[in-house]
């Protein structure tokens, strides 16, 4: 069967060659990717590199790529939620896997290798603040996997029906795993866990400032329900995304984060930046020198 050409419409670049939200062509992005939320962190990651080679940005998406220890490295942020995630990872794929003049998707697939830096929320109270943590599985409490076709393993597919029903959600969460190779880089350094992606950083999280959350014992109820991955352990915004659109896609995908509050012990990191960065040098040792 012929390859489909992707319309004008859908595959959106700019002058030609740059994909419509990165607003990158495929020589500016390397094989492996670490990627965060905040695009601030993009240069506190970048002042580590050797040499920068190329930096670009469009909205919350900043982008250096560059050479560290001889290792080519992008960095990429993609501001706060799984939307974003959604176009970042589907503009990167793109970038490496679809001929812009053909419009054709390439016979040969390449596969990348993108780590996450994030900041999270621990929900266990036996995890210390400022504590690190590699993501064995994410839980999506949002509704984007509801618009891909995702056929489920059995073990996935028991998680998001046990949550739906304990959280007595209108809509069916996603579950989906990290690299295993990825996480096998890390899992000495680190906590595991699996963590809960939420879409928002107050109700969704079981926050209360002014609103109450509508979901009673969310926090507890979550901590609480073991999974054939481990128990949850933190909430952010972004992983679940992460590794079900890798998974649909065929890429590697890692999430790390550091753990700058507390949500059981009620506590907040007096120092959450240098707790990032120690993150961001371990990151940066293993890729380099592993
Ligand atoms: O520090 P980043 O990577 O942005 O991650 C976390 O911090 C933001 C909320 O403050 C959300 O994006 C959440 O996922
Ligand atoms: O509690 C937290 C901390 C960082 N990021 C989150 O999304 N939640």
């Amino acid at each position: 069967m012929a390859a489909r050409r992707i319309p004008e419409s859908e595959l959106i670049l700019n002058d030609g060659d740059r994909i419509y939200h990165l607003n990158l062509t495929a020589e500016m992005v390397a094989d492996t990717i670490i990627v965060v939320g905040d695009p601030d962190r993009v240069s506190k990651i970048s002042r580590h590199f050797d040499k920068i080679h190329f930096q670009e940005s469009n909205r919350e998406l900043v982008t250096h790529t560059g050479e560290i220890g001889g290792k080519p490295l992008s960095i990429i942020s993609s501001g706060m939620g799984t939307d974003n995630v959604e176009l970042l990872m589907t503009e990167l794929d793109a970038l490496v896997n679809i001929d812009f003049k053909s419009r054709k998707v390439n016979r040969r697939l390449k596969k990348l290798n993108i780590i996450r830096i994030g900041t999270s929320g621990c929900m266990q109270a036996d995890i210390p603040l400022d504590a690190l943590l590699v993501s064995r599985a994410g839980l999506g409490l949002d509704t984007l996997m509801s618009f891909y076709d995702r056929s489920l393993s059995e073990d996935l597919a028991v998680v998001e029906n046990k949550i739906q029903r304990l959280l007595e959600l209108p809509f069916k969460p996603y579950f989906a795993k990290g690299s295993d190779q990825l996480f096998d880089l890390f899992k000495d350094d680190m906590h595991h866990g699996v963590t809960v992606t939420a879409p928002g950083f107050y109700a969704p999280q079981g926050r209360e400032i002014r609103l109450k959350p509508k979901i009673t014992g969310f926090i507890d109820t979550l901590a609480n329900t073991p999974t054939s991955f481990g128990r949850f352990t933190n909430f952010e915004m972004e992983t679940a995304g992460y590794y079900a659109m890798a998974e649909l896609l065929g890429h590697e995908m890692i999430s790390l984060n550091a753990l700058i509050a507390n949500r059981a012990n009620q506590t907040f990191s007096s120092n959450h930046e240098k707790t990032v960065e120690r993150l961001i040098q371990l990151v940066l040792e293993k890729l380099t020198y592993s």
